[in-house]
């Protein structure tokens, strides 16, 4: 309504400036026009100039005149002019008044209205839709040329368009310095104080002059209204407006607008403050390269609400550029009036009031703005009320009063933040993360949260003992991982695979783009995804297959994941992390959204600095790959001061915790108890038991395990020293099984030749005979003839046997002794290992170091160890286990590398479970 309202009006006064301006031109060139239409009658022409030069009155009383008009081909000559002076005197009589009336309407209040009725008042004008004109001076019309009484005066206001509409170009004469000061200053104070403090930035560049450009302005270069550039670095100021009309421009478009003035008529908000960029030249041509980059910024400019006022800087400007030349100190020739009428310009502000009222309009803005801003202001009044089927866009901090946004989607789907320890880089997650979850629902927007730093930086969004609630937009949390880039690479996977089935349901919707599949599709569930991989360096750290796989799979994630709605941030603390990223440009470049903290290096571009001085607890938000002219610095709210993210948290908990899932907590730093995990939980009886190791490093909980079917090699092999471990795999193995099998449908055989495990080993025995099975504690010295007795029986047997030593290295001196043309233990050991498989019968044996593993199988082969956990072994050692493959792992506490052959095709870490240790000596 506003809009259709402001339009026509802007026609009306279009139409009005046109007709002025022909009849200004008619009235004060008809001699011209005479001229011209009389071209073929050359003699009529100057006959009829003689007339129209002395007058059409002087000229009937000049006998010469009267003499020639009586010519036969001159017939007519009198009576046409006569004709045309009546016609045009008919419209023109009245136009002085009306154009009075047009600059009223157009230029209200400080726009066109006398100094004394607004200089020093503070603006009160919202700035969604600015006035169409601006007053400069005034004109006179001498009344005979205007069909009044000749000799009277008639006066008009004469005024520029500028913001939104025009360009303006000015041209001194000798010695007018002072007075265009005085035009430039009259002008901008009148911009200045239409609107209220903060809709119009002004720069002023000036390439003779430091500091003493406009003097009278002074106090607003300590606010965001004005700022003074460096003579010398016009590219500078270029460069910063061309960022501004890209990133405007792209705003304005995205939300289907041809122009910020459109949209703010539509939306009724203001959206981005005006600029006006002064430029002071000195009557020369520009550097061919900064000529360039000044038309390029004019063409754009006016749809992104910026205007330029050029003071002798002669170029050519494209589009719409109005123009004063002066003449002489007080007057001047505008493109608005024509050639041929001179405007007075207005008289110079008085200084001191000039510089009163920019005192004035500096503290209203200073006060408006505020002091620092605090999370709160970053939140929404209404929570989730975004749709994130285009894009995510959320404040993440404010400039000047005014917030700045982060947006995450099709120009910047992934983005990169750096910055030294301190410089508060985990504080803008959680100002990003808040705002964001604010905005939008959980059904919008999921969260998968990864930290490789020690240290618990998101334990707090899952749930906790302290605190129970937990971020409802989070699905996983991970805390801890420093030593698990596995958990990094099962991350990526995950979303490598949750970006092929999204794929595939684009394909089955016959669509691209993730909006178009919610709209295909509005049943299903399709939210944007943000991974956050905080020190994600990490995941390069070694040259092994986690950091190819982790860059194969980021590669892909970050080249596809913007039409899938997956998105990354990757945080990093130091320059060694992003510099991992330079080997990597696929990744590096799709990453077009920068952030980066104070003193941040490299994270931008090569080249631009602007991190190195951002001020403390600030950051440079940069949508355009860290080129300079994208840089926006935000003061970031303070998010991680007590109490203050975790009462957001509840307000999201009490909202949408009852409809949404727990998030997942993966604790680095906290191995899994088996009671409590969900794997153990769910074991059931079955006919195929599997034996529980310990716990899988992946996205979603699960645990791994080994199938104990009849086929051969159906054994278990733990390896290494390390006893609190290897005990742990060796209990969750038996306890799990025996959760699988009905009491008396196996016997648990249990031999431990590890003095300090003795204790934990008749705990598990007590325990599984508590269920109800049957097991026997077997002495280490009667092993060897028990492993007698169960081969000889191996067949006989119906009901299943699992053997579970603990230290079988240990037992090998009595194993091996044999009576003469008997079998000995050992070789009963490894009929065992053999056949027992098939024969209902499996080993899980303890083996304190490979080669004591493969003295006990001799020369069989390892085929009759079908899975094994290693502890404290080397990867070489383990490759004859492996078919032969290179096995990388660099043993570490709390972690094992597990292979089952049946199930493997390489290695993999597993967290054993946590055995709260009830009598060993750890
Ligand atoms: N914008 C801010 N306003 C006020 N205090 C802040 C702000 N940002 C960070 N801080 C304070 O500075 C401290 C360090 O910040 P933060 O943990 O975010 O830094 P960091 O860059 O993540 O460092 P590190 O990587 O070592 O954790 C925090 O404890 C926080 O209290």
């Amino acid at each position: 309504m506003i809009g259709k309202k402001a339009g026509e009006q802007r026609a009306r006064v279009i139409t009005a400036l046109d007709q002025l301006r022909r009849q200004i031109g008619l009235a004060l060139g008809a001699a011209t026009n005479a001229r011209k239409s009389a071209e073929n009658q050359l003699a009529k022409l100057e006959l009829e100039q003689s007339i129209v030069q002395a007058g059409i009155e002087h000229a009937a009383a000049d006998p010469q005149v009267v003499e020639r008009a009586k010519e036969p081909e001159m017939a007519g000559v009198f009576a046409w002019l006569d004709t045309v002076r009546k016609q045009f005197y008919g419209e023109w009589s009245d136009g002085p008044n009306r154009l009075r009336e047009l600059v009223a309407a157009s230029a209200p209040g400080a726009a066109g209205k006398p100094p004394g009725e607004w200089l020093g008042r503070v603006g009160t004008h919202s700035g969604v839709i600015a006035p169409e004109l601006w007053r400069v001076g005034s004109a006179t019309v001498d009344g005979g040329d205007a069909g009044r009484t000749p000799g009277t005066e008639m006066t008009f206001d004469v005024a520029v368009p500028l913001l939104d509409e025009s360009h303006l170009s000015i041209t001194s004469a000798p010695k007018t310095r002072p007075s265009i000061d005085a035009l430039v200053e009259n002008l901008l104070m009148r911009v200045l104080s239409t609107f209220e403090p903060g809709a119009v930035r002004v720069h002023l560049w000036d390439v003779g002059q430091l500091t003493a450009v406009l003097p009278n302005f002074y106090a607003l270069s300590r606010t965001s209204a004005l700022t003074v550039h460096d003579p010398t670095r016009l590219v500078d100021l270029l460069d910063e407006l061309a960022g501004h009309i890209r990133r405007i421009h792209a705003h304005t478009m995205q939300a289907g607008y041809t122009s910020l003035q459109a949209m703010r008529r539509d939306t009724g908000r203001r959206v981005e403050p005006w600029r006006i960029a002064v430029l002071y030249g000195n009557g020369e041509e520009l550097q061919p390269e900064q000529l360039r980059e000044l038309k390029r910024v004019a063409s754009g400019a006016l749809a992104a609400g910026i205007s330029l006022v050029l003071v002798d800087v002669p170029t050519a400007l494209g589009g719409a550029v109005e123009s004063i030349s002066l003449l002489d100190e007080r007057r001047a020739i505008s493109s608005m009036t024509g050639s041929d009428l001179a405007v007075h310009l207005d008289r110079p502000l008085p200084a001191g009031q000039v510089g009163t009222a920019a005192s004035r309009i500096a503290e209203a803005l200073i006060a408006k703005q505020g002091g620092p801003r605090s999370f709160a202001d970053l939140l929404p009044t209404e929570f989730g009320k975004q749709r994130s089927a285009w894009e995510l866009r959320a404040p993440v901090g404010f400039y000047e009063g005014e917030p700045v946004e982060v947006v995450i989607g099709d120009a910047s789907p992934h983005a990169l933040i750096g910055g030294p320890s301190g410089s508060g880089k985990t504080n803008f997650l959680y100002a990003l993360l808040g705002s964001l979850c604010a905005r939008y629902s959980p059904d919008e927007l999921a969260l998968y949260l990864l930290d490789f730093k020690e240290g618990v930086s998101f334990a707090g969004l899952a749930p906790g003992r302290r605190d129970e609630s937990w971020l409802p937009h989070a699905r996983l949390v991970g805390v801890n991982v420093n030593t698990d880039r596995e958990f990094g690479l099962a991350l990526l996977r995950f979303l490598a695979d949750e970006l092929r089935r999204r794929s595939a349901a684009a394909k089955d919707h016959e669509v691209t783009h993730l909006a178009e599949l919610r709209e295909q599709d509005p049943e299903g569930h399709w939210p944007r995804i943000v991974a956050v991989i905080d020190e994600f360096q990490y995941l390069f750290a070694g040259r092994d297959t986690v950091t190819a796989l982790a860059t194969s799979l980021l590669e892909d994630i970050a080249r596809r994941g913007r039409s899938q709605g997956i998105h990354l941030v990757l945080a990093s603390q130091d320059v060694a992390g992003i510099e991992a990223f330079w080997g990597k440009p696929a990744v590096f470049e799709q990453c077009t959204l920068r952030i980066a903290m104070p003193k941040a290096r490299r994270v931008l571009s090569e080249t631009n600095q602007a991190a190195v001085a951002a001020p403390k607890w600030h950051a440079v938000v940069n949508h355009d790959s860290g080129v300079a002219h994208g840089n926006q610095l935000a003061h970031i709210p303070d998010a991680s001061a007590k109490g203050v993210f975790p009462g957001l948290q509840q307000r999201l908990w009490e909202r949408y915790a009852t409809s949404h899932q727990r998030p997942r907590l993966f604790d680095g730093a906290h191995a899994p108890v088996l009671e409590e995990s969900r794997a153990f939980g769910d074991l059931e009886h079955v006919a195929r038991p599997k034996a529980l190791l310990g716990q899988s490093i992946e996205v979603a909980e699960s645990a791994r395990g080994v199938e104990l079917s009849g086929a051969p090699g159906r054994n278990v092999a733990v390896l290494g020293t390390t006893q609190k471990e290897a005990l742990s795999i060796m209990n969750s193995a038996a306890r799990s099984l025996a959760r699988q099998y009905q009491p008396g449908e196996a016997l648990f055989v249990l031999c431990c030749l590890v003095e300090t495990c003795a204790n934990a080993v008749t705990e598990l025995s007590d325990r599984l005979a508590a269920e109800g099975h049957k097991v026997e504690l077997v002495a280490p010295g009667e092993l060897s003839a028990r492993v007698h007795t169960l081969a000889d029986d191996l067949s006989a047997v119906d009901s299943k046997r699992i053997v579970t030593l603990y230290g079988v290295d240990a037992a090998l001196p009595a194993l091996e002794q044999k009576s003469p043309g008997q079998a000995s233990g050992l070789d009963q050991l490894r009929v065992l290992l053999k056949q027992g498989p098939t024969n209902g019968l499996h080993v899980l044996g303890w083996w304190r170091g490979v080669s004591r593993l493969k003295d006990t199988l001799g020369f069989t082969g390892t085929d009759d160890i079908g899975a094994w956990a290693a502890l404290d072994v080397q990867g070489s050692e383990l490759s004859p286990f492996c078919a032969g493959q290179v096995v990388h792992w660099s043993p570490r506490p709390g972690r094992a590398l597990f292979f089952d052959r049946s199930t493997h095709s390489a290695p993999e870490v597993i967290i054993p479970f946590h055995q709260p240790d009830p009598g060993g000596d750890e």
